[in-house]
């Protein structure tokens, strides 16, 4: 056992001192050895690493869409399209993480607006029904325009209801559903939001403590550039920017998801934005905070960074260093002891 226990803690060390080899040995001080230093690893990898995002001005990503409808030619349904699936996969995402059964199917609120951010929140919607959730879509101001007609049908005959407005009971069972979407106003909205966002944005912000709101490229109300200026208060858990963040999003402290993977490189380099490198064949990318370090311990974030970009533009596992965490090895070792301690205690049995 004693000896089991030996291997289990010379392996460990053995996967750290492969880690510290993985690039770092150069730079890292040789103090920092033994479970002191595991215990830096496993903080520094809990707060993950990455550059910082670039932005988008409200003008900017106005120009974007039109240059990519015009240019290479996209019309706004294929854009939509992914841009609705970026939203839906991140939604799905932040929903599965907090699901308490499979057997509870989750439910959602899309809360669609006039224009585009609307149109997006559509299609998002029919994406989450075919991942398996429910969803009711609320849409006050209806476009005629034959896409979103189009849409809004493609919705119904997934057997989503449409209303006109908030349900009347909004408030007393604003905690049932698993997400709300605000795809109300995107990166178009300008002024003090108008009747009826007024006070759907209002009935929103209450029930943001009771509820998990996903905001679709900008939060609703806020100005684009400036963020929430107007003091009106809007605070989503979780954005997620489309084609690149906009300005406000310097302001927004949830979670932060990029979607929109459809931008030809010179377009990034003709409007000075770095597309995030998408992992595999996802949607959406969550940012990730830059901590703020200093010293080593910012020279080995910088080195954690690197790497998760190498890897996310590899998917597959480049080495077997990360697959077996001290959990699973700790697991390991308690079970083989367990069966060292049931073999001796059969043994001790038959000899009596
Ligand atoms: N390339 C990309 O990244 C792609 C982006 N896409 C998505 O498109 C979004 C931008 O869409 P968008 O241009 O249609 O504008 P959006 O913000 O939805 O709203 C405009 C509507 O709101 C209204 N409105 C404005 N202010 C208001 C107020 N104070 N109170 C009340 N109403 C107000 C305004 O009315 P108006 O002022 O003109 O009378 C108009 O009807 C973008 O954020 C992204 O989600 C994808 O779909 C495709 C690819
Ligand atoms: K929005």
């Amino acid at each position: 056992m004693i000896a089991s226990a030996r291997s289990l803690f010379r392996s460990i060390t053995i996967r750290t001192s492969i880690k510290f080899v993985a690039g770092t040995e150069a730079r890292l001080p040789g103090l920092l050895i033994g479970s002191g230093f595991a215990v830096l690893c496993s903080t520094l990898k809990t707060t993950p690493a990455m550059t910082e995002p670039t932005y988008l001005s409200a003008a900017a990503a106005a120009a974007l869409d039109a240059e990519l409808m015009s240019e290479p030619g996209f019309t706004l349904e294929q854009l939509m399209e992914l841009a609705g699936l970026a939203v839906a996969e991140a939604v799905y995402t932040v929903v599965e993480e907090r699901r308490p059964s499979p057997q509870i199917k989750p439910k959602i609120l899309v809360i669609c607006g006039p224009g585009n951010n609307g149109g997006d929140g559509l299609v998002a919607a029919r994406h989450l029904v075919l991942f398996g959730y429910e969803c009711v879509i609320v849409y006050p101001k209806r476009s005629s325009k034959q896409h979103f007609v189009n849409l809004q049908k493609q919705c119904e005959d997934m057997g989503i209801a449409v209303l006109n407005g908030m349900p009347d009971d909004f408030e007393d069972r604003s905690g049932e559903y698993a997400a709300i979407v605000d795809s109300i106003f995107g990166f178009s909205f300008h002024g003090e939001p108008r009747v009826p966002f007024d006070s759907i944005l209002l009935r929103l912000k209450k029930a943001q403590d009771s509820a998990l709101v996903v905001s679709v490229d900008v939060p609703s109300g806020w100005d684009v550039d400036e963020g929430d200026v107007g003091g009106f208060g809007f605070s989503p858990q979780v954005l997620i920017s489309l084609t690149a963040p906009k300005g406000c999003a310097k302001k927004f402290k949830g979670r932060h998801f990029v979607g929109g993977r459809f931008v030809p490189p010179y377009l990034e380099e003709k409007y000075q934005f770095r597309m995030p490198k998408y992992p595999g064949t996802s949607q959406v990318v969550e940012l990730k905070r830059v901590p703020k370090y200093t010293g080593w311990e910012a020279e080995y974030a910088a080195y954690l960074a690197e790497k998760a970009t190498a890897e996310q533009s590899t998917p597959q596992k480049t080495s077997l260093v990360e697959e077996e965490s001290w959990e699973a090895q700790y697991a390991a070792y308690l079970q083989e002891k367990e069966a060292t301690e049931f073999a001796s205690y059969e043994a001790r049995n038959e000899e009596l």
